[in-house]
């Protein structure tokens, strides 16, 4: 059988993924300092390939990756064009998206138009459809705090982990809309052939979620 490939995001949350491998013992093969993007495992028939994390849902979803490991926060920005199986929610990674604006000047009526800055407009667009407020999105790629100070935007919809960026910058909450965490995700036919290996590998990593020692 060739290996089960799976698809780890780049960036933040890799060090997490890593310490979880590790418990595995199927971090043999990955050299965590090193530029190479795949690492193959051939004890356990396992290939690893690092992507970046807003691409990891595309790889799995053409059948590249059998399984991605990434944060929820790309599933759903990915949700109208990606169908793929989220399987188990690793509990690290944690953060928030939240709608934020300007301290003291967020009485929006529900009739205005509003402008949201964000990173993630297709979970802006859906969002603020679920609550019937029209809105204009601001596409940016990131230090989105800026947008409603200089007047991009009236707000913003971002991810929000301790609140210090939103704090630094004048900013407040006006509503939260939904926790993130890391998620192992699966291409839904890859799930279906390969079924017995995919829950061997998932449940190995749902047996490190109570260890207490990382
Ligand atoms: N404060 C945070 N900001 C952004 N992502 C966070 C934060 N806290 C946890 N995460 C999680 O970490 C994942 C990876 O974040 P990271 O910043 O590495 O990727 P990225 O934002 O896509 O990269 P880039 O900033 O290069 O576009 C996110 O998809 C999210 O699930
Ligand atoms: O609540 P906090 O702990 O301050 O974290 C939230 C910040 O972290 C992310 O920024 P990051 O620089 O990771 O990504 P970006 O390039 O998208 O701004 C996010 O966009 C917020 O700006």
């Amino acid at each position: 059988m060739d290996n089960i490939v799976i698809a780890i995001a780049k960036g933040r949350i890799e060090k997490d993924i890593y310490k979880r491998l590790k418990i595995l013992n199927m971090e043999e093969c990955i050299e965590t300092d090193s530029r190479k993007l795949i690492f193959k495992d051939e004890e356990n028939k396992i290939t690893y390939i690092h992507v970046k994390p807003s691409d990891v849902v595309t790889y799995v979803e053409k059948g590249v990756a059998d399984l991605g490991i990434v944060g929820k926060d790309t599933i759903l920005e990915n949700e109208n064009d990606n169908e793929v199986y989220e399987l188990l929610d690793l509990g690290f990674g944690k953060c928030k998206f939240s709608v934020a604006g300007v301290k003291g000047k967020n009485n929006y009526a529900k009739e205005e138009t509003l402008k949201v800055a964000t990173k993630y407009p297709t979970i802006a667009k859906n969002y603020f459809k679920s609550r019937g407020q029209k809105i204009q999105i601001i596409k940016l790629n990131g230090s989105v705090e800026l947008a409603p100070i200089v007047g991009l935007s009236d707000v913003i919809v971002d991810l929000v982990e301790t609140g210090n960026t939103l704090k630094a910058n004048g900013l407040e909450i006006v509503e939260d809309m939904c926790n993130i965490s890391s998620r192992i995700i699966a291409n839904r036919v890859s799930y279906k052939f390969n079924k017995n290996k995919i829950e061997e590998i998932v449940n190995k990593f749902a047996s490190t979620l109570d260890e207490k020692n990382y």
